[in-house]
């Protein structure tokens, strides 16, 4: 059933196991970037860090090796640590390694923080970068727009939460998630290291055409339940899209759901 967040409707899919989500996140991603690509030539997918990338290994399966347009796809973060790419902590190294580094999306097209503000660990910096960034591929007309707003739209974001309830570098508490006029902002006192992070504001975040968000395991049960009863102190509870808001869980970050929600 899905619940309601103002009149946007936030859906579920409940899945008996981690295999199960995988796969049908693989398809998901599969079918929009097939839509997206014959539609305007480009697919802007987003990433973030967390177990989501293991979960993304099901399309290097050779159905979707050989079907997806790879060339096509520009990647991009909603969050990251601001640490050396190649540091055990960047989301930017744990997507290359597991994922990026075995597909053929051409190198231009994956969209890392600045390497240097990384290096000196400048998370204002690499902010205004990667705003600047993200800017200049919406006037390439890579990034669309959303409606008349200027606010960039991409087509998929893939999100995980972590048990507290953040999403992206949205944290419970931090006055990041009531940012609006920025498109990418920062935080130097995460609650979760590494301390020093960007991340995409929540306008940004809902402006997107679809946004799935990836939740597995019991330790994230409780805060699940709580974006399912609609408790608006997780960040989380606040994400909506332009055109769909889905949760993918397994059955144990469900289990806490109170019935009809
Ligand atoms: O720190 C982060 O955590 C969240 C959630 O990660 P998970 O390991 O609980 O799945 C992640 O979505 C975010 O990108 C990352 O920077």
């Amino acid at each position: 059933m899905a619940s309601v967040l103002g009149e946007k409707e936030r859906k579920k899919i409940v899945f008996p196991s981690k295999n199960e989500l995988s796969e049908a996140m693989a398809k998901y991603t599969a079918n929009l970037s097939a839509k997206f690509c014959k539609e305007r030539g480009y697919f802007t997918l987003v990433l973030s860090g967390g177990d989501l990338i293991s979960w993304l290994s099901e399309l290097l399966k050779p159905v979707y090796q050989e079907s997806i347009e790879w060339s096509k796809w520009h990647i991009f973060w909603v969050d990251e640590r601001v640490v050396p790419l190649d540091h055990k902590d960047s989301n930017y190294k744990l997507a290359f390694d597991g994922f990026l580094s075995k597909v053929p999306i051409p190198i231009a097209n994956i969209y890392a923080i600045d390497q240097d503000c990384a290096a000196l660990g400048d998370a204002k910096g690499a902010a205004l970068l990667y705003e600047k960034c993200i800017k200049r591929l919406v006037n390439r007309n890579i990034i669309r727009t959303y409606k008349s707003s200027g606010f960039p739209q991409f087509d998929l974001q893939l999100l995980g939460m972590g048990p507290d309830g953040h999403m992206a570098s949205l944290f419970p508490g931090h006055y990041q998630i009531k940012e609006k006029a920025n498109l990418v902002t920062y935080i130097t006192d995460s609650p979760k290291p590494p301390p020093k992070r960007i991340t995409f504001t929540l306008p940004v975040i809902n402006c997107t055409s679809y946004n799935l968000m990836a939740v597995c395991d019991e330790a994230q049960a409780d805060a699940v339940a709580k974006v399912f009863e609609d408790n608006f102190d997780l960040p989380s509870t606040w994400l909506t899209a332009d055109v769909e808001a889905i949760w993918f869980l397994d059955q144990a970050a469900a289990s806490k759901i109170p019935k009809g929600h």
